[in-house]
């Protein structure tokens, strides 16, 4: 059930600023996997989600969603199946809550009655209902971080691809966003900075560390005291579920 790869990044390099910033990375994901991208600073993980959602033009290697290289999709196609919530959003400038929703379906074959229940259905997962007709730009960076994620969650795509979404969320929409995620059962590619809380979510993951590949596992097989030390310069592993952390090792 879970073979088929959803995700496939086949020696990926990209080179920015004139240095490398990716370096021969891999990995794949199977169809309907929970999986994150975790590392440190400047590990390149949001650059390896740029190249996956087409922003960023690798300089070497191949991605494929579904079997298809990146540059084979149709717009069309690629809107009905990938959906990105992205580092910087661009401007919101002059839209509400609901417009910015509503954008992210232009292009879907949806009849007006399906388009305007999904977006109520996002909106009240969100917790957005009451602020529908507010000003996207002027709103808290966390009712914006639960904004792009509704846009995403009305879009009902394929594969997710989420560059740190519980940036900015209180606890309880940390929870019950990436609950409704995962509860979907579809592909995800996400990173996280809160290790707990990618342990939580995450089927498997990745570390990353200079742009490349250091292990890919289960949070319990990744998570442990020497890819810590090496990859995180901290002392502490997954116990339980949960990171203990003891120190910084400097
Ligand atoms: N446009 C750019 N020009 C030059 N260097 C860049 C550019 N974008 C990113 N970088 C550099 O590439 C490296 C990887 O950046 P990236 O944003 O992918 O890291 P990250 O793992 O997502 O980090 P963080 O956890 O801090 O968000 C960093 O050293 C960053 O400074």
């Amino acid at each position: 059930m879970r073979s088929d790869p959803m995700i496939e990044i086949e020696n990926l390099s990209i080179k920015l600023g004139g240095l490398p910033r990716v370096d021969d990375f891999s990995l794949s994901v199977p169809k309907g996997a929970f999986h994150g991208l975790l590392g440190p600073n400047g590990a390149g993980k949001t650059t390896v989600l740029r190249a996956l959602y087409r922003a960023q033009k690798p300089d070497n290697g191949i991605v494929r969603i579904n079997g298809k290289p990146l540059s084979t999709w149709s717009q069309a196609a690629w809107m009905r199946t990938v959906g990105a919530l992205v580092q910087d959003g661009g401007s919101l400038q002059g839209l509400t809550i609901r417009d910015v929703v509503e954008i992210g379906m232009m292009n879907l074959p949806l009849s007006a009655g399906e388009r305007d229940a999904r977006i109520a259905e996002a909106l009240q997962i969100a917790g957005l209902a009451e602020m529908a007709q507010a000003e996207a730009a002027l709103v808290s960076g966390g009712e914006r971080q639960k904004t792009h994620i509704a846009q995403i969650l009305a879009r009902a795509p394929e594969v997710y691809i989420l560059d740190e979404p519980s940036n900015h969320l209180d606890l309880c929409y940390q929870i019950l966003l990436l609950d409704e995620i995962k509860r979907r059962g579809k592909t995800v590619i996400a990173t996280f900075h809160d290790l707990t809380l990618a342990a939580r979510y995450c089927d498997t993951m990745t570390l990353m560390r200079g742009g490349r590949h250091i292990v890919t596992g289960t949070p319990e097989d990744v998570l442990t005291q020497d890819n810590m030390a090496e990859v995180f310069r901290v002392k502490g592993q997954l116990e339980n579920g949960m990171m203990r952390i003891v120190s910084a090792i400097t």
